[in-house]
C-alpha cells in the first residue's frame, strides 16, 4: 500500500484508434492518437500520437505514418513499444519514483500470443509490473455499470478495430463476442462505395469525417430530434449533405463532390447490420434472468462508434431492448483501466 504514493500506477486503453492514459488520483492524463511517423531510412520516429496523426496520407516517401494497432491488436511490435514508452514517460516525466504498474485492456477475442505481445510490449515500455483486462469488462467499469452484483450487465463497446459485445454478472463476462468490424470499418465501406459509384479515391480522413459528420445509421425523415455526442440534436440542424474532395480516377486529377445523408447510410449499412447481428447472438446466449435484467436497464453503449448518429435508436429498433449511451464514451476503457488497479494482483497471489 505505501509504494502507491509514490508509483505513478496507471490504466492503459491502447486502441487501434486512440490511446488513453488513466493516472491512478488524477483521472484520464493523456488522450492521442495511436499512431507514430517513422523514417523509414533511418528507422528514427519522428513524430507520436497528434503530430504523427497529422502526417497521415501527407507525408513524402521515406516517412510512414503507421497505425502499430490494427483490429484491436498490435501489428507492428517494434513501434507499439516505442509508442507506448512515449506516452508513458510522457506521463510520467516529473514526480515518479519508480517505473509504473500497469493495467492494460484487451479485445476479448485475442488469442494467447496476442495477448502475451501487449503484455511483453507494455514490459519492455517500462512498466513495473502488467496486469491484463478484458475491454468490455473495462467499459462496464468505466460506464459505471454494477458488474459485481448478481444482476445482467451489457455493454456494447464500439472501438476503432472491435466491437465487443458482453453480458457481465458477478465480475465476470458470462457470454461475449468480439468482432473485427467498428469504426475502421465503417470508413473502409464508405471510402468503397463512393470509389464504386462516382469513381472517386478519398483518404481515411476524409472518410472518418464523413462517417463523424453525416454519418447515420437510422432513417430520421420521420424522426424530429435525435441524439448526437449524447446531445439531442433538433431534426432542422442535422447536416444532410456535404461536401467530400478526392481524386476521379478517370481523370487521375483532384474533384469535389456532394454526397447525402442516406448514401452514408447505405453505404454503412453492411458492416453495421453485423454489429447488429453480433448484438443479437450475444442476446440469444444470455441466461433468461440476465436477459430479464437487460430489458428492464438496457444495453449501455461504448466507445467513439456510441456516438454514430442513429446507432443507438437502430440498436433499440432490432432488438427491443433500451439503449443508454455512456457518459464519456470515449474514456470509459481506460477510465475502467484505471480503476482497476485497485483490484489487480499484478502477477501476485492476492
Ligand atoms: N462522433 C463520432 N461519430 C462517429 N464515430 C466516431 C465519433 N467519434 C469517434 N468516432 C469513431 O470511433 C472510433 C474510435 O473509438 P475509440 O477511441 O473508442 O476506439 P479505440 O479504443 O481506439 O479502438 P479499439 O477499442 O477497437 O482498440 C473511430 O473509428 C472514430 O472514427
Amino acid at each position: 500500500m505505501g509504494l502507491f504514493g509514490v508509483t505513478k500506477d496507471m490504466g492503459i486503453d491502447l486502441g487501434t484508434a486512440n490511446t488513453l492514459v488513466y493516472l491512478k488520483g488524477k483521472g484520464i492524463v493523456l488522450r492521442e492518437p495511436s499512431v507514430v511517423a517513422v523514417n523509414t531510412k533511418t528507422g528514427e520516429v519522428l513524430a507520436v500520437g497528434d503530430e504523427a496523426k497529422k502526417m497521415i496520407g501527407r507525408t513524402p516517401g521515406h516517412i510512414v505514418a503507421i497505425r502499430p494497432m490494427k483490429d484491436g491488436v498490435i501489428a507492428d511490435f517494434d513501434i507499439t513499444e516505442k509508442m507506448l514508452k512515449y506516452f508513458i514517460s510522457k506521463v510520467c516525466s516529473r514526480s515518479a519514483f519508480t517505473s509504473p504498474r500497469i493495467v492494460v485492456c484487451f479485445p476479448s477475442g485475442v488469442t494467447t500470443v496476442e495477448r502475451r505481445a501487449i503484455d511483453e510490449a507494455t514490459r519492455r515500455a517500462g512498466a513495473r509490473g502488467v496486469e491484463l483486462l478484458e475491454e468490455p469488462m473495462a467499459a462496464a467499469i468505466g460506464a459505471g455499470l454494477p458488474v459485481n452484483e448478481a444482476m445482467g450487465n451489457m455493454i456494447v463497446d464500439i472501438g476503432g478495430g472491435t466491437t465487443e459485445v458482453a453480458v457481465i454478472s458477478l465480475d465476470g463476462i458470462v457470454t461475449s463476442q468480439s468482432l473485427r468490424i467498428a469504426g475502421d470499418e465503417l470508413d473502409k465501406s464508405i471510402i468503397s462505395y463512393i470509389k464504386r459509384k462516382y469513381n472517386l479515391m478519398i483518404g481515411e480522413r476524409t472518410a472518418e469525417n464523413i462517417k463523424v459528420t453525416l454519418g447515420s445509421v437510422f432513417d430520421f425523415e420521420r424522426v424530429k430530434d435525435s441524439i448526437v455526442d449524447g446531445h439531442v440534436v433538433h431534426g432542422e440542424d442535422v447536416v444532410d449533405t456535404m461536401e467530400i474532395k478526392g481524386r476521379d480516377l478517370l481523370s487521375g486529377l483532384p474533384k469535389n463532390i456532394e454526397i447525402r445523408r442516406e448514401e452514408v447510410r447505405e453505404a454503412l449499412h453492411e458492416p453495421v447490420m453485423n454489429i447488429i447481428e453480433a448484438i443479437k447472438n450475444t442476446l440469444e446466449k444470455t441466461p433468461p434472468e440476465l436477459a430479464a435484467d437487460i430489458m428492464e436497464k438496457g444495453i449501455t453503449l461504448a466507445g467513439g462508434g456510441a456516438y454514430i448518429k442513429g446507432m443507438a435508436e437502430l440498436i433499440t429498433h432490432e432488438t427491443r431492448m433500451p439503449v443508454n449511451i455512456a457518459e464519456n464514451a470515449l474514456d470509459c476503457v481506460a477510465i475502467g483501466a484505471g480503476k482497476a488497479i485497485e483490484y489487480a494482483s499484478f502477477g501476485k497471489r492476492r
